[in-house]
């Protein structure tokens, strides 16, 4: 067992000492392109200041002929980017690298860290079963990073995907101060699961509730209604994210050409808490981007509440409805993100600034 004050020691000497706070930065989509791809590769450069992050994505996805390509891929944007990752720009790095027990798991590692681990934000880990998964990556980044002389830790995200995953949801997000967030892999998790779906995330026709019969005519017409199949899952994962001031992620959207469904699974995810979502063909990013910045409608009326709250204790009527110190608190959710999002995201600020203009006209 660890004792308390270990857990913010550096694992290996010369190590970064591990953060103690996780930094709220703007990942509003999580953008995946195969850095094997030279299509993808050749408009990467040209989403950096557009997407919140870009991930070099080596695992699922990426042909098993081309790992070492999309690896080298990588190493060679990263380099070719100069404002790209690291806090030298808006737009973070991340990687997803291959499982643990791949044939490349171990290298993707070694040589992202060494190569560009100055440009790496953070390592999205896919498959994660518990938390001995994050104490081998944990350890394994300190000694990688203690010998590139690296002066920041980096960051690790955990893809829930596996049931034994979702069981140890909790002890994933405790596991180590490295860890800045978890995504709903519903692909691997469905599999895992023996889900009877063939999709990329979203909803199923056949999960569904049907009408009461309306005296007892049971053949009549009986509206149904499509349910969230994520919805158990999602709001596990915020909450235990939640508890270890971590950030959760809803994950992929496969229908790409279905852009209003896909829109609807974003908002259920930002509602029920999540930061951000994935986004895998660039037409998801401006989705992503508009559903995971709060309507400047809801922000005008945060700052209302706000406003009008005071101190912050007590009761007070607005447009006939009661606010409280928890509206309060939840407003106080909306205007900070709103905050955070305006100083990266000079379109949004624009609609932010001009909702007040004429409020208080
Ligand atoms: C889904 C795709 C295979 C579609 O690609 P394509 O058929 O080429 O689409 P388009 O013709 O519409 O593309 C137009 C141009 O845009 C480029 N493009 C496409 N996608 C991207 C991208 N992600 N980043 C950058 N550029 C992109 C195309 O090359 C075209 O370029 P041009 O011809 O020059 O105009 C493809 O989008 C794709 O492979 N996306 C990523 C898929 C991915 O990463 N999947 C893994 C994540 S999901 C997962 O792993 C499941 C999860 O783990 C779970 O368990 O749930
Ligand atoms: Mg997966």
């Amino acid at each position: 067992m660890r004792s308390a004050k270990d857990f913010f020691a550096p694992l290996a000497v010369g190590a970064p000492a591990p953060l103690r706070e996780i930094p709220a930065r703007p990942s509003r989509a999580i953008h995946f392109f195969d850095p094997s791809n030279p299509k993808m590769a050749a408009k990467v450069p040209d989403m950096v200041g557009s997407v919140d992050v870009l991930l070099g994505n080596l695992e699922d996805a990426v042909k098993a002929d081309n790992k070492l390509a999309a690896r080298q891929g990588l190493v060679d944007i990263a380099r070719a980017t100069p404002d790209l990752g690291g806090g030298r720009g808006p737009t973070q790095l991340w990687t997803r690298v291959n499982a643990l027990d791949s044939p490349w798991g171990l290298d993707d590692l070694t040589t992202l860290v060494t190569e560009i681990g100055d440009r790496l934000d953070v390592v999205m880990v896919p498959k994660v079963q518990g938390a001995e998964d994050i104490h081998y990556v944990d350890r394994l980044l300190a000694q990688l990073e203690a010998k590139a002389g690296l002066d920041r830790p980096i960051l690790v995200h955990a893809i829930l995907e596996t049931a034994r995953g979702m069981v140890n949801v909790e002890e994933i997000c405790g596991a180590s101060p490295r860890m800045q967030g978890l995504s709903l892999g519903p692909a691997d998790l469905a599999a895992d699961r023996r889900m009877k779906t063939t999709r990329v995330g979203g909803g199923h026709p056949g999960y569904l509730v049907r009408q009461d019969p309306v005296d007892g005519d049971i053949e009549g017409s009986r509206p149904t209604y499509q349910q969230d199949l994520w919805h158990y899952t999602i709001a596990r994962m915020v909450d235990a994210c939640a508890m270890h001031g971590i950030y959760p992620y809803y994950g992929p959207f496969g229908d790409i050409t279905d852009v209003v469904a896909c829109e609807d699974q974003f908002r259920n995810a930002f509602l029920l808490g999540c930061v951000g979502t994935w986004s895998l063909h660039p037409k998801q990013i401006a989705i992503a981007n508009r559903v995971f910045s709060p309507a400047p409608e809801d922000v005008a009326h945060a700052r209302r509440v706000v406003e009008a709250m005071g101190d912050g204790t007590g009761a007070v009527m607005l447009d006939g409805k009661m606010e409280d110190d928890a509206s309060l608190k939840q407003c106080l959710v909306m205007v900070e993100l709103a905050e955070q999002l305006a100083a990266i995201d000079p379109a949004l600020k624009e609609q932010y600034d001009a909702i007040v203009t004429e409020a208080s006209r």
